[in-house]
């Protein structure tokens, strides 16, 4: 059986068995019984008891607030693309002037954190799409990717979640999204390979084809460096 969350603004469908489609982030049902004020203290706490277990003095001066930082950190900003009455409003415009080429956001700052390890993806998101009637404000491209990267994360899930949400907004198959990251479980620890950095792909509609995916490609020339 189907059933909605009764939460403002949140769309994603839910099943009993899987809770969520396999690219949805799996929460639980109820991930937002507890207001953000709740889970501050609750983290907080946990927080507290992890670097007491690590022998820490938080009677220090310089350590004393770190729970209560690092619980706001996660619920506020890190984690904060969890709760979608945050997602970005994408104000969408007819497209009047019959722009019917491909357009391309490139380079778009990227700051996740890997959902194994709870440590950086630091990268860039490259998104394209060709407008079929509707087009959307530059910035809430830039705001839909750092919405769904502020989440615990594997690239690939991000990836996805990107180009479904603006196939979404623009009434259109034919969007695109590349996202080229370093993973610090990767780079800092573990294998620490510091030079390695992770390419995915996602591609909608048009940018299936040949042509289009080369086009695209073309225009983000994965040379970057950051
Ligand atoms: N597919 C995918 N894997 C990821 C992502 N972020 C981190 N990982 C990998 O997740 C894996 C977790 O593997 P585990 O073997 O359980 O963790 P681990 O023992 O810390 O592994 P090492 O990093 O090899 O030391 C690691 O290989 C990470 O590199 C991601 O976005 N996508
Ligand atoms: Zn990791």
């Amino acid at each position: 059986m189907k059933i909605e969350s009764t939460i403002e603004g949140f769309d994603e469908e839910m099943d009993n068995d899987h809770l969520s489609a396999a690219e949805d982030t799996p929460l639980r049902e109820d991930a937002f019984d507890l207001n953000d004020d709740q889970k501050i203290e609750k983290i907080q706490a946990s927080v507290r008891d992890i670097l007491t277990t690590l022998g820490m003095d938080l009677t220090d001066d310089s350590l004393n607030d770190t729970p209560k930082r690092v619980a706001k950190m996660f619920v506020k900003d890190i984690f904060g693309g969890l709760n979608p009455e945050r997602k970005p409003k994408s104000s969408s415009f007819d497209n009047k002037y019959k722009y019917g080429e491909m357009l391309v956001e490139k380079n778009i700052t990227l700051y996740s954190t890997c959902e194994h390890h709870l440590l950086p993806i630091v990268g860039i998101a490259h998104v394209a799409y060709i407008s079929n009637g509707t087009v959307v404000g530059l910035s809430k491209m830039n705001r839909i990717v750092d919405y769904y990267a502020k989440r615990p994360q594997v690239q690939e899930r991000l990836n996805i979640q990107i180009v479904r949400e603006l196939q979404e907004v623009l009434g259109t198959e034919d969007v695109a999204c590349v996202i080229d990251a370093k993973h610090l479980c990767v780079n800092s620890r573990g294998i620490r390979d510091i030079q390695s950095s992770t390419v995915t792909a996602e591609y909608g509609g048009k940018f299936k084809e040949q042509a289009t995916r080369k086009e695209f490609l073309d225009y983000i020339k994965l040379d970057t460096n950051f």
